[in-house]
């Protein structure tokens, strides 16, 4: 779809367009305590264009990993932002980067994480699983030398209906109005006739009717079914546009999407099954499934994956883009370790004006069911073929930083844009803008967020982070610090959207990857043991040494172990 957008573009060349310590462990009541009497203002320790600067240095020194026994995995990217913007500044909404021919190399996916890329996501619609290993194995050895936590996304294929190749070296074709085409179920081959497009669904020919609306991509060519012959369905172009290769195509009769036997096809395919196989034994982090249509595919998949990759630590993230899945969000977001607002499908399959209420829909409905979210797609589009974004695409940007997503997500932008490290800092600089204005303009209101749990431990956690979250904001702490095994505490706090960055340790390096998407999470690796008071002053020494928190610095703690929250101020 983006490189459709990029060939379009270049046929329209004129662009219209602190001590304490802990006070009670025991687990049934909670004791607060603030030990602490001059809150400082905040220093304003910096300016927005201080991180551009910093963040031209491309490359990193190689990374002496840390005995994490004793020592605190942080990586040099987190470190400088820290160090040179102070905690206020450190940019909440995380980024995920598809990683496509722009970007797979090692030198670039070393700039995209130093210029701020959290998750690189591989599409399994392209490329094959050389290729991806390659790419995983690059991310995987980044991480190793760097000390960095970018973690990896694969995103399965689904049972879309698409054109198949247009043949060597051919990289699109263009579509005249008045022009038949037909479209076939015939596999084409090298010799595929003038004006013949294959597609991918065997029940193709049967499922149309004469006078349907074949649409190209969501709205980027149209046809009208003129007559249908076997296997070959004629269609007459009715808005010209290009054809590429893959090309996503869906039907449309009286105004509505046709879901014919193409509804029975299965959200997971054989091929997606191969896919999720592979990206687990590669160590993926995340497994992003297309087209969920219903909560039942998410639970098959996490019992599968529970079932034959026990020890593995994989999410399953859901994507939204099915027009079935509108009527079913609550359970399959229930059911998932998270959701992406997939617009380009989503777009194809509902009337675009009704995709931005369902983005805010799906953003709002995962905040309250605690999964993380990323808004995906066409963010910043132009900047596939231009080095400066529209004015609507930074105002899209800076709504779903507004409406406090989780994550953005680049595509073609990253994947095969000319640009994909200035897509990468426009995405970095509006999240930055944003998310200061919002924290300063302090009407921002009170999202009412419901009681998730469901066991009494689990909703004195819930309650504790939330009531953590609250005084960090009311004593404008400089930090919040959170012990966590699994992450479940770093996502709770993540959820109250705090004014103060949150700091999550954890001792699995599976762990800070994953929380790596989620809003607000700064997540580093320690060991850490039972004694919270140890933990605590090994935590302080560690990063005073490292020039991250200094003497004097509020900090608001809480952690899996012990069901309290301190206040301590950094001695
Ligand atoms: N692994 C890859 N190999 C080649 N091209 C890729 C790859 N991944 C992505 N791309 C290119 O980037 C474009 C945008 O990526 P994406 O949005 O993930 O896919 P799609 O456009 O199929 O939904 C794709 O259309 C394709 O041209
Ligand atoms: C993210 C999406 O899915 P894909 O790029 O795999 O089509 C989308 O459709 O918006
Ligand atoms: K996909
Ligand atoms: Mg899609």
């Amino acid at each position: 779809m983006a490189q459709q957008a990029a060939l379009i573009y270049s046929l329209t060349p004129s662009r219209t367009f602190h001590k304490p310590y802990l006070l009670s462990s025991s687990p049934r009541f909670v004791r607060i305590s603030a030990v602490q009497s001059d809150i400082k203002s905040l220093p304003q320790r910096n300016s927005l264009s201080h991180n551009v600067t910093q963040l031209k240095e491309l490359t990193l020194p190689s990374y002496e990993s840390e005995d994490t026994t004793t020592g605190i995995d942080v990586d040099a990217v987190t470190e400088a932002e820290l160090k040179e913007n102070g905690y206020r500044s450190t940019r909440r909404t995380k980024i995920v980067c598809t990683i496509g021919p722009a970007t797979c190399e090692a030198g670039m996916l070393e700039a995209m994480a130093v210029a701020g890329m959290n998750v690189a996501r591989i599409n399994m619609c392209h490329g094959n699983h050389e290729w991806h290993r390659a790419v995983i194995k690059r991310v995987r050895r980044l991480n190793e030398e760097k000390g960095l936590a970018v973690a990896v996304m694969m995103d399965t294929e689904g049972s879309e209906i698409h054109m198949g190749d247009l043949g060597d070296g051919v990289v699109s074709e263009k579509a005249e109005e008045g022009e038949i085409w037909t479209f076939s179920v015939r596999a084409c081959g090298s010799e595929r006739p003038e004006r013949t497009i294959s597609v991918s669904y065997d029940g193709f020919a049967e499922d149309v009717r004469l006078g349907d609306e074949l649409v190209v991509d969501g709205g980027m060519a149209r046809f009208e079914v003129v007559e249908k012959i076997g296997p070959d369905v004629k269609c007459q172009c009715t808005d010209p546009g290009l054809l590429l290769p893959r090309a996503n195509l869906t039907l449309w009769r009286n105004g509505s999407l046709v879901q014919e036997r193409n509804a029975m096809l299965p959200t997971i395919s054989s091929k997606d099954w191969r896919d999720i196989d592979f990206g687990i034994a590669e160590g993926v982090d995340f497994i992003a499934v297309s087209f969920v249509r219903s909560a039942e595919v998410i639970h098959q998949l996490k019992s599968y994956i529970n079932s034959r990759y026990y020890n593995k630590d994989v999410a399953v993230i859901a994507k939204i883009e099915s027009v079935d899945s509108l009527g079913n969000l609550e359970e399959i977001i229930k059911a998932a370790d998270g959701a992406m607002v997939a617009r380009g499908d989503l777009g194809a399959q509902i009337p675009l004006d009704k995709v931005p209420s369902v983005q805010n829909t799906v953003v709002q409905l995962c905040r309250q069911l605690n999964k993380p979210v990323i808004v995906a797609s066409q963010l910043l589009e132009s900047m596939i073929e231009y080095p400066t974004p529209t004015r609507a695409e930074v105002s899209d940007v800076s709504e779903a930083v507004r409406q406090q997503a989780d994550a953005l997500m680049l595509s073609g932008e990253s994947a095969m844009g000319q640009y994909p490290q200035k897509a990468l800092s426009v995405l970095r600089n509006v999240s930055l803008r944003i998310e200061r204005w919002w924290r300063e303009d302090n009407d921002h209101g009170t999202i009412n967020l419901p009681h998730i749990a469901t066991s009494s431990s689990d909703r004195i956690s819930e309650e504790i982070c939330n009531s953590a979250a609250m005084m960090a904001n009311k004593l404008e702490a400089d930090a919040l610090f959170v012990y966590t095994k699994a992450g479940e505490m770093a996502s709770l706090l993540s959820r109250c959207r705090p004014d103060c960055p949150i700091f999550a340790f954890t001792p699995s390096t599976s762990a800070r990857r994953r929380l790596n998407l989620q809003w607000g999470l700064i997540p580093f690796c320690l060991n850490f043991s039972d004694d919270m008071e140890s933990n605590l002053n090994r935590t302080f020494s560690l990063l005073k040494s490292r020039g991250i928190i200094e003497t004097g610095d509020l900090i608001v703690v809480v952690s899996d172990m012990f069901q309290s929250i301190q206040v301590i101020k950094v001695p």
